[in-house]
């Protein structure tokens, strides 16, 4: 230990010195200054652990003899000498920041060893408080302290610059001051269990400012103890971290995103293909994996440079993002490779009129740097679960696929597998020629009489469209009518039907011929077109025929599809004055709850039920409670696909109203539908 001892009074510096020497194992240092100016060098020169400072020196007296040296050696432990016992001065020099007051005359070696030991002591103890005080207040972290309670009793400057609250806005207040409400129910009361059994927790918390605004914050929570273990207080320490988060969220953007085209990268591909995989597994669903390739892009990056090249797949992507759902996942893989993701589809039959699409979207001509460029994709597709088990496959099997599409010459798609590719081949060969066929003329429409019973008067006829194809002859409607559905076709092709039926009408009544009843066939598709009325009521008004002539069939599965939306669309039929009859009654699940809220003229009994008539008794039952629905509901009921006498003979003693089938007639194109009629009236006038 060094010590320095102010004293000009040489006989007391003798004492002192003795006493300071005695009674210690190991003898302090001592270094004697005789004035102020002289312990003013000292101090300058070299640290001491301790001071023994009289106040009545040649060049300094009192409280101000301290005050020097204090300034000038802020850090150093003093104790005041003096001969006078002076509390008042005592007690200034303690405020000052003196350690000690010692009365001169009063002095033993116990004494003074006492309190040199406690000033230092002290001193640290001081300098300690002093360092955690300039901590608490200048860190950057928040800091609130609070009561076993939880009740705020400090904060720090911090904590009022980044909450926007004063600390007086706060003293006495519990810390859900600052809540967010974003947090789940349970988070604080586990932050709660952890305190109670670690003393700390750590974590992620969201919490509001003064202004209301919520923000992202790191934060500290510790409970202070007492020795017996009761907590005494909790500090909560906590930093704003909404920049960190900013740059947390861009940076994973950048990881999963391609910059030059803003698409999901090659990781976050494969993360949606497996989200898309899981999902589509757990509903039922097919997913399918589009790979893309440009062909020409190599060409274009060559030869018009790489600012092109970019501007290019920049382009590519904008178009392919486009042409897919909002639901579909495109991303770049790398250079001039795209993937997409279509999930959620209930089948694959739409897939390649997709694939079809993008190549369609992307061969038009890029405008890119001044230049009009033109490129094309070969597109490799696979489903899932299809292909193979696993959704990893998907991958190298798209991958095969679109290698197999650059093989067969570029611009095309091709499917894993080869019975996939032959049977889209087919379809878009239908497909193709099915969108000309309106425009080239080539549906017709045949006509089947329905008879009534027991007149066996024709009544009506059932409007039924043959494609007339140029190499493939007369093609049957259940061949092309899906694919109608699919590409939306069924709509203009659909008010195609209804006009000729019309017309055709019109046509019979000119002719003279008794008025009968057009039943006309309705997809679902059409069925639930927004213009189908008021395109109905056209179709009426230009052939001027009455509404009660048409009649429009629905099949029992497109009316309870949306049963609230079909009995609205039937009232409106209704309202025309159109007859509405349900198609294939008994193979719907239609309940008859339901049947008696539709406002529908006739019932027709499937021929499926007829083919078996009178031998089956289950399709005996069945055709016999049809008609006696209908009839106990004031319902007309019409029997389809009658081939045999012994049928008609069964639903005629059911007393069915109508009949249809080949026994009668197949059915007819209009010239003999005509000749058919004008037999029947000269018969009748004979
Ligand atoms: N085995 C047998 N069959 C008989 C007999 N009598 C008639 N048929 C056939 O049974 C089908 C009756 O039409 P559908 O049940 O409405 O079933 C129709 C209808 O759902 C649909 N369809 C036909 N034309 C149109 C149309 O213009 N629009 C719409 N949306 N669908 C149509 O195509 C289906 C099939 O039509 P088609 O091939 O013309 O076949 C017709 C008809 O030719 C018979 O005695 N025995």
């Amino acid at each position: 230990m060094k010590i320095l001892l102010v004293e000009d009074n040489l006989p007391d510096a003798v004492l002192l010195r003795e006493l300071l020497r005695s009674d210690w194992r190991e003898p302090p240092e001592l270094v004697h200054a005789i004035d102020m100016s002289d312990a003013l060098r000292c101090v300058q020169r070299e640290a001491f652990d301790v001071a023994l400072l009289d106040l009545s020196l040649p060049d300094a007296f009192g409280d101000e003899t301290f005050r020097r040296l204090n300034r000038q050696a802020p850090n150093l432990p003093i104790i005041a000498l003096t001969g006078l016992d002076d509390e008042t001065l005592a007690t200034e020099l303690a405020q000052a920041g003196a350690q000690d007051y010692l009365v001169k005359g009063h002095l033993d070696a116990g004494i003074l060893h006492r309190a040199i030991r406690y000033a230092i002591e002290r001193k640290r103890a001081e300098e300690k408080l002093r360092l955690a005080a300039t901590v608490f207040e200048s860190t950057l972290e928040a800091i609130l302290i609070t009561d076993a309670n939880g009740a705020i009793i400090s904060v720090n400057r911090a904590f009022c610059d980044i909450t926007g609250y004063s600390e007086s806005d706060v003293l006495g207040r519990n810390p859900n001051l600052l809540q967010s409400g974003r947090h789940r129910r349970g988070f604080f009361r586990k932050m709660r269990d952890a305190l109670g059994r670690k003393g700390q927790w750590q974590g992620e918390t969201w919490h509001r400012r003064k202004s209301g605004e919520i923000f992202p914050t790191w934060m500290n929570v510790s409970a202070v103890g007492y020795a017996n273990g009761e907590v005494s207080h909790y500090v909560g320490v906590f930093t704003d971290i909404t920049d960190l988060k900013h740059s947390e969220e861009r940076l994973d953007y950048l990881a999963h995103h391609d910059t030059l085209t803003g698409l999901p990268n090659r990781l976050l591909f494969h993360e949606r293909l497996r989200e898309a995989a899981l999902h589509a597994r757990q509903n039922n669903r097919i997913i399918a994996l589009m790979f893309l390739d440009l062909d020409r892009f190599k060409i274009v990056n060559d030869t018009l440079g790489h600012t092109v090249g970019d501007e290019l797949l920049a382009a590519v992507a904008e178009r392919l993002r486009n042409s897919v759902r909002a639901s579909d996942t495109v991303a770049r893989l790398g250079g001039d490779e795209f993937a997409v993701v279509v999930s959620d589809m209930t089948d694959g039959s739409d897939i390649a009129h997709r694939a079809q699409k993008i190549i369609d979207t992307l061969s038009s001509a890029f405008s890119v740097g001044g230049n009009e460029v033109f490129v094309t994709t070969s597109i490799g597709i696979t489903l899932f679960p299809n292909d193979n088990g696993e959704w990893s496959k998907m991958v190298e099997n798209a991958d095969v696929a679109m290698y197999h599409a650059k093989q067969q010459g570029r611009n095309n798609y091709q499917f894993y597998t080869a019975e996939m590719n032959a049977c889209a081949y087919d379809q878009l060969m239908l497909e193709t020629s099915l969108r000309h066929a309106l425009e080239r003329d080539e549906f017709v429409l045949y006509y089947q009489p329905q008879i009534d019973m027991p007149s066996g008067d024709i009544v009506g006829v059932e409007a039924l469209i043959r494609w007339n194809h140029p190499e493939l002859g007369l093609v049957p409607p259940n061949d092309f009518i899906p694919l109608l559905e699919v590409t939306g076709l069924i709509v203009p092709v659909g008010e195609w039907v209804i006009r000729t039926a019309c017309r055709q009408v019109r046509t019979w009544l000119d002719e003279g011929h008794p008025p009968l009843t057009m039943a006309v066939n309705l997809s679902a598709r059409q069925f639930r077109e927004q213009n189908l009325k008021s395109n109905i009521a056209a179709i009426l008004a230009e052939t001027n025929i009455p509404a009660n002539l048409l009649e429009l069939e629905i099949t029992e599965s497109i009316v309870m599809e949306n049963v609230q939306e079909t009995v609205e669309i039937l009232r409106q039929f209704k309202d025309m004055g159109l007859k509405v009859a349900i198609d294939d009654f008994g193979t719907g699940a239609s309940s008859l709850s339901y049947l008696k809220s539709f406002p529908v003229d006739t019932l027709k009994i499937s021929h499926d039920f007829v083919l078996n008539l009178p031998a089956d008794n289950d399709d005996a039952a069945i055709a016999k409670a049809v008609i006696t629905l209908a009839r106990n509901m004031s319902l007309g009921s019409v029997a389809e696909g009658v081939e045999t006498s012994e049928q008609m003979d069964f639903l005629r003693l059911q007393q069915c109203e109508r009949m249809q089938g080949y026994l009668f007639s197949k059915a007819l194109p209009p010239e003999q539908m005509a000749a058919l009629l004008e037999e029947r009236r000269r018969a009748a006038a004979t």
